[in-house]
């Protein structure tokens, strides 16, 4: 892959399996963000290909959709909305939902009863994250890709994401995620890529 005619990481090729998350690593601007982007189809590689049950993510792509569910590194909430709205907007798109609501949701993140129906602008960087996080409740999307999704979290927040991801695992989940986080799960594999070295 290239960014501005630099090369930023070649030669990649590995798999992911039901049970199994992949680790990325790397300095700043090693492109662990864009490799995320390319798993999600929202950049395309300069050469390559993303496959997803064995088929190109672009020939696949409304079925590819409903099996992931992508936590950017900015959160994406919408400042005007409310926590509550942020997460309505979401389950208004293309997924299977799982039978738990937006409140349940919440809670389970953590998220202060008191903060659900205020503007998101209002809310702290943790409290953000953890409404983007609240959206892996919502779906029963099988992929999850998650940039750095401990950053702004506290130490409970932080179990508790770690929590979320044992239990997505045991279940047959994969996930995709970015963090320098010590993880590991007692049902669940880590691999790791350490993207530094390009
Ligand atoms: N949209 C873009 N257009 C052009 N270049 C980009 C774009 N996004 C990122 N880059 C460049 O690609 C390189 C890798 O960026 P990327 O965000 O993937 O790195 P990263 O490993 O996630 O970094 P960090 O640890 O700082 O979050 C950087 O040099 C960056 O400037």
């Amino acid at each position: 892959m290239e960014r501005n005619d630099e090369p930023l990481f070649s030669n990649l090729e590995l798999s992911v399996l039901p049970g199994q998350v992949l680790q990325i690593e790397g300095r700043n601007g090693s492109g662990k963000t864009t490799l995320l982007r390319i798993l999600c189809g929202l950049t395309l590689p300069t050469s390559g290909e993303v496959r997803w049950n064995k088929r190109n993510i672009r020939e696949t792509h409304a079925d590819f959709v409903t099996d992931l569910c992508y936590v950017g590194h900015v959160p994406g909430v919408k400042g005007d909305l409310s926590p509550l709205e942020n997460l309505e907007f979401f389950q208004a798109g293309r997924l299977r939902r799982t039978g738990m609501s937006a409140e349940q949701a919440l809670e389970r993140l953590g998220l202060p009863a008191e903060c659900e129906e205020v503007p998101c602008r209002r809310l702290s960087a943790g409290q953000q994250r953890r409404v983007a996080l609240a959206r892996l409740l919502l779906t029963e999307a099988r992929l999850w890709i998650l940039d750095e999704p401990f950053t702004a979290l506290d130490p409970q927040g932080r179990d508790m994401v770690e929590r979320l991801l044992a239990e997505h695992l045991a279940a047959d989940g994969l996930a995709v995620v970015t963090t320098h986080h010590v993880m590991a799960f007692e049902r669940g594999e880590v691999i790791k890529l350490d993207l530094s070295d390009g």
